[in-house]
């Protein structure tokens, strides 16, 4: 596979991908509901509700390698002792999908550029949010997901008290658990194992 952005040996293929899984099984890319049944799943990007307008997965599914998955099981139950839940956006994403998005937007402070690729393309990122166990409901964020705008900022100091409470909580439990917020974005976070993980262009179909 020949590549536009990057040397196409940084990006692997499902070949390369199952020699890696059998000298290291903790690189497998797992179904996180899998792992973790309550977790709510809202995967904008294989409906039309997102900021391309456009169908960009074929399944509605949620993959990550499985050491962030095993992370993420500890955040859920953390938050489950608080009547919290987690709901999420995406997780891993085929390089091409990256390359899709930069060619419609190619503003790196929302977009990875593909010249160096995605978190996401590594397993290794999640969009994410809180809800309240009892009612399903999404807790109040500064913006909504996919918000590409200044009131994104994990930072962003204008939100109301309890966007920001809300915010704060949700970075402080991924923080304790191995995840780091992106600056610009308050639903993306990185495990910070990522450098472990090569990126990778393969469909959840062949996974
Ligand atoms: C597109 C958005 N959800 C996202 O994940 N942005 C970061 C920067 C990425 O593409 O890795
Ligand atoms: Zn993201």
């Amino acid at each position: 596979q020949h590549y536009k952005y990057i040397d196409s040996t940084r990006v692997c293929g499902i070949a390369g991908y199952k020699a890696q899984v059998k000298a290291d099984s903790n690189k497998r890319l797992v179904e996180i509901i899998k792992y973790i049944p309550a977790i709510k799943l809202d995967i904008r990007y294989a409906t039309t509700n997102n900021f391309m307008h456009r169908v960009m997965y074929r399944q509605a599914k949620a993959y990550a390698r499985l050491p962030v998955v095993k992370a993420l099981a500890e955040v859920e139950a953390d938050l489950k002792t608080r009547g919290l839940g987690l709901k999420i956006f995406d997780a891993y994403r085929p390089y091409a999908v990256t390359v899709a998005f930069y060619k419609t937007t190619p503003d790196t402070n929302f977009v990875a550029n593909p010249k160096f690729g995605s978190k996401h393309n590594r397993g290794c990122a999640i969009d994410l949010t809180l809800i309240d166990l009892e009612t399903g409901k999404e807790l109040q964020m500064p913006t909504g997901f996919d918000s590409f705008s200044k009131k994104a900022s994990a930072n962003y100091p204008g939100a109301t008290p309890l966007q920001t409470a809300n915010r704060e909580l949700l970075k402080t439990i991924m923080h304790a658990h191995g995840f780091t917020v992106l600056p610009t974005e308050w639903w993306h976070y990185d495990f910070d194992g990522w450098r472990n993980y090569q990126l990778a262009d393969i469909p959840f179909t062949a996974l």
